[in-house]
């Protein structure tokens, strides 16, 4: 019986397996129990995305006993379908990037004592020291980020962290907490990532965060890999110790193996106890790993996930006001450079909505019916405040010679409008991030299902877009290759190069080849777009 590699995936919206031989072939008899959606659990513990939750209408956040329910849930799925557990010989995971959970004095002694015969869910009700865990769509940190750019310095901090000062990045986070409700910090014994935090589930005890992940925080020093000392003390506020030292271990590489499954899953599910648990990362970096991406530069990668996020291997990282830069979840000398946006599937489910009666089928029709480049009317549509470029929520449209509008003429143009102003921002923000000459994209998340939608991406950009047969979850299936990545290098004891590992994988793709006479058309857009788009951003 061949060994198996787990890859879990705790993503904004949903909670997903992947696994692989060692053959790194993906089993697809599980499929059907490989993914449990947050809002297909109920409000239980509050909603799956909740504002203004701590009294701030600009926060975000998830009940994190929410993740664990949903994680015993996927378990006992498995469990019900006869999932050969004990076949497992390593497990790596993947987490939404920058969220955070506050576990509670006296947790670790729990956690590593836990009765097989109970879920997480019933044991953890008092391992929290506060219930919502921020995510990443959370924007109430502003008057932080303002106050650590001031203290370092914006370039200086960006040449650190890899990062200008971003409000869902965690240090502001941690910072607010330890501000607002410093009883809160003061009863915290460990701070972790979402990616790290379900880690810690497995182990049976708490576990670093990896430095792909970490470099998500504004606090890692992306040279040394090191939590910054100023920054985590200036993040500890008003706490009696100074530092956050106590509270974050030191991050790790992605590939270093954090522990082995803990004695409570081996006795509830049947993993065998030699199992190793690799260091999870964040969903970026695990897609990174998942796709297949690697140097020459020219090929990107676009995850049209909940967030819109682009992203590519560097060598050599050159940190600026735009996008970020993060320690490469496959290379420890390597980097990854990525552009994020919030308003990604939510907004264009929301036009969906509002503008093709709520079927994707309709958003298609009206896709393929309208005119590239539509006539020459651009939208930005801002259902949340925006990260790239920084901006206010709200939509504004414009006619071909740049009046803004109430509405289009036809409604129905918003359709084409939200794409479009998705993608030509894209093209625009490339550049400037160092990701150019782009000829090939690679698609995931769950908006590449979308043929239309991948043709006016490969028209914007004048390049061919690869959907892959993988599927949409590069994330978790990146976490699986990366538990077997982590498993060789442990067993010889030594870095091995991911591509020596993984390298032989190859999976089909489809190909969907640029229009030439569409892109001439975005072409000549763009330039218009870059100065609307100066007319919206947050000045
Ligand atoms: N046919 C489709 N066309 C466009 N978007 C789609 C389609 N099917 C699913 N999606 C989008 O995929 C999103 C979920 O993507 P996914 O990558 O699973 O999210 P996450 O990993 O952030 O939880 C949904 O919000 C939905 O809008
Ligand atoms: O904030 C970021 C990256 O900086 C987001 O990309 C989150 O990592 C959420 O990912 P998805 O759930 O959309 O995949």
């Amino acid at each position: 019986m061949s060994a198996l590699y787990l890859g879990l995936d705790c993503s904004t919206q949903a909670i997903k397996l992947s696994v692989i031989d060692e053959h790194l072939s993906e089993l697809q008899e599980f499929a059907d129990v490989s993914t449990v959606t947050f809002e297909s659990l109920g409000d239980q513990d509050g909603p799956f995305l909740a504002r203004g939750a701590d009294g701030d209408s600009l926060s975000v956040t998830t009940p994190t006993r929410l993740w664990v329910r949903a994680f015993d849930t996927l378990l006992d799925r498995l469990k019900q379908a006869n999932f050969p557990f004990d076949r497992v010989v390593a497990v790596s995971g993947s987490g939404q990037q920058h969220g955070s959970v506050y576990w509670t004095k006296g947790s670790q002694e729990k956690l590593s004592a836990l009765d097989e015969r109970k879920t997480f869910y019933e044991q953890s009700h008092d391992w929290f020291s506060t219930p919502q865990s921020p995510i990443w769509m959370d924007s109430s940190t502003h008057a932080n980020c303002v106050e650590l750019e001031k203290l370092v310095g914006s370039q200086q901090l960006a040449a650190l962290t890899g990062s200008v000062a971003y409000e869902r990045f965690t240090v502001h986070q941690i910072r607010k907490i330890a501000q607002k409700t410093p009883k809160v910090m003061e009863n915290t014994e460990e701070i972790s990532l979402v990616s790290s935090f379900l880690a810690s589930l497995l182990c049976g005890r708490y576990v670093p965060i990896d430095w792909a992940d970490g470099s998500g925080m504004n606090m890692m020093s992306l040279r040394e890999k090191k939590w910054d000392v100023g920054i985590s003390q200036w993040a500890a506020a008003s706490l009696a110790q100074d530092t956050l030292a106590d509270k974050i271990r030191q991050p790790v590489a992605a590939h270093e193996r954090v522990g082995k499954i803990s004695e409570y899953l081996v006795r509830r599910y049947g993993f065998s106890s030699s199992c190793e648990v690799i260091a999870f990362s964040g969903d970026n970096p695990c897609s990174l790993a998942g796709v297949g991406l690697s140097l020459p530069e020219g090929e990107v990668a676009v995850s049209l996930g909940t967030s819109d996020t682009v992203f590519g291997p560097l060598l050599h990282p050159h940190p600026s006001e735009e996008g970020h830069v993060f320690v490469s979840p496959i290379d420890p000398e390597g980097y990854m450079a990525m552009l994020c946006y919030k308003n990604g599937s939510l907004t264009r489910q929301s036009i969906r909505d509002d503008y093709a009666d709520g079927s994707w089928e309709e958003f298609d029709r009206i896709l393929s019916s309208t005119t590239v480049g539509n006539n020459g009317q651009i939208g930005f549509y801002f259902k949340e405040a925006e990260i790239t470029p920084r901006s206010h929520p709200g939509y504004h449209r414009f006619d071909h010679e740049g009046k803004r509008l109430s509405e289009f003429t036809s409604p129905r143009d918003n359709v084409r409008a939200v794409v479009e102003g998705q993608f030509l921002s894209f093209w625009n923000h490339c550049e400037k991030i160092g990701l150019t000459g782009i000829k090939q994209i690679l698609v995931t998340g769950g908006a590449s299902r979308n043929t239309c939608i991948l043709e006016v991406l490969a028209n914007v950009f004048g390049a061919k877009v690869l959907t892959s047969s993988m599927g949409p979850n590069s994330a978790c299936l990146g976490a699986a290759y990366r538990a077997a990545h982590g498993y060789r290098c442990l067993k010889e004891e030594k870095f091995v190069p991911f591509e020596e590992v993984v390298g032989g994988i190859v999976h089909s793709r489809s190909v969907i080849e640029p229009n030439m006479e569409a892109h001439e058309v975005y072409q000549k857009m763009l330039s218009n777009y870059e100065r609307l788009e100066g007319q919206v951003r947050f000045q």
